[in-house]
């Protein structure tokens, strides 16, 4: 999954701002002795109209990261905007009406409604606002993603990739500000994974959006125009124009990192980009995964 980052046009940095910001954000889990401290005291800038990927060691912070910009935790302590909103401090109401307004998301497990058809699940978080999509801009998303004969299937008739296109349409639908992508290609096979990829980089460059993803895979990462590392719930550093080496040879040198259930986490990074391809991608979203989505996109 290896692409040089001079294969792709750098996202238009800087030139429109930031998308998601974060001072002093902190967030400790549990109490007393028990305290896990999984961000510390985070400073954080999330250009807008570029791709960036958030990498680390495992524990290291990583999606609870994402989850706090995303407005779906609480902090312990510091400030979060999406834009020029702060969403620290709103209430849930307000929040929830935030992230189905503003914000897409994309989940390693898909998250599509069985029962509904790809047209039907890639409206859905409309549908439930009441919102009427562009259609237009629908189209336009559709066919970039290669979907078009494919809208009546449900996602069981639909291949790991096809779903995993299906979640990103729907992320894209309501052309939010800003698209969070948590292990979006962790389900796929490597095939499949580069796909996605690569719509999450016309996203950004063609269609003007602003994408956070969430990976364990530096071919993955290699995709993106910058990536942040995080080590022990802070940012330890930052690379521009990555190449799946240089963000494995970052890898290899984190200090810190804590081993997985499954070995060390470098280890997966390892194997992860010297995997074979394989077709055996994972088919069919499990019912709770689809209540999860109807949660995040819960009424108001
Ligand atoms: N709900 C929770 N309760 C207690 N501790 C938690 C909770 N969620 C996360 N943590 C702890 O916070 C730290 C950061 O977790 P987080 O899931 O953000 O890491 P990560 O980098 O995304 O990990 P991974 O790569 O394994 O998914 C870890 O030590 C984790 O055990």
């Amino acid at each position: 999954m290896s692409t040089p980052a001079a294969e792709h046009a750098v996202g238009r940095r800087d030139a429109d701002g930031v998308a998601a910001r974060a001072r002093g954000l902190t967030k400790a889990y549990g109490s007393g002795e028990t305290t896990v401290l999984a961000l510390d005291s985070v400073d954080v800038d999330i250009a807008r109209g570029r791709f960036t990927a958030v990498m680390g060691p495992s524990g290291s912070g990583k999606s609870t990261l994402m989850h706090c910009l995303a407005g779906l935790d609480t902090v312990s302590a510091g400030q979060v905007w999406l834009g020029d909103t702060e969403i620290t401090g709103l209430k849930d109401r307000e929040l929830t009406r935030l992230r189905r307004d503003r914000i897409g998301f994309m989940f390693q497990s898909f998250n599509l409604i069985p029962t509904l058809n790809a047209a039907e699940n890639i409206t859905l978080p409309m549908d439930i606002a009441g919102q009427k999509p562009d259609q237009k801009w629908l189209d336009q998303v559709i066919d970039t993603l290669g979907l078009r004969d494919r809208l009546k299937h449900r996602p069981a008739q639909l291949s790991g990739g096809q779903q995993q296109r299906v979640a990103c349409a729907r992320a894209l639908a309501s052309r939010p500000e800003l698209i969070f992508a948590d292990e979006p290609t962790g389900n796929l096979d490597s095939r499949a994974g580069l796909e996605v990829l690569g719509f999450l980089r016309e996203a950004v460059d063609d269609l003007g959006q602003s994408v956070v993803m969430v990976t364990h895979d530096p071919g993955a990462a290699a995709h993106s125009d910058v990536v942040l590392f995080l080590g022990d719930g802070r940012i330890v550093d930052e690379m521009e124009r990555p190449t799946a080496e240089a963000v494995l040879e970052r890898m290899r040198h984190f200090s810190g990192s804590r081993p997985t259930a499954g070995g060390a986490s470098d280890d997966v990074a390892v194997d992860v980009v010297l995997a074979a391809d394989s077709d055996d991608a994972p088919l069919g979203a499990s019912l709770d995964a689809s209540l999860d989505t109807l949660d995040t996109f819960d009424k108001d």
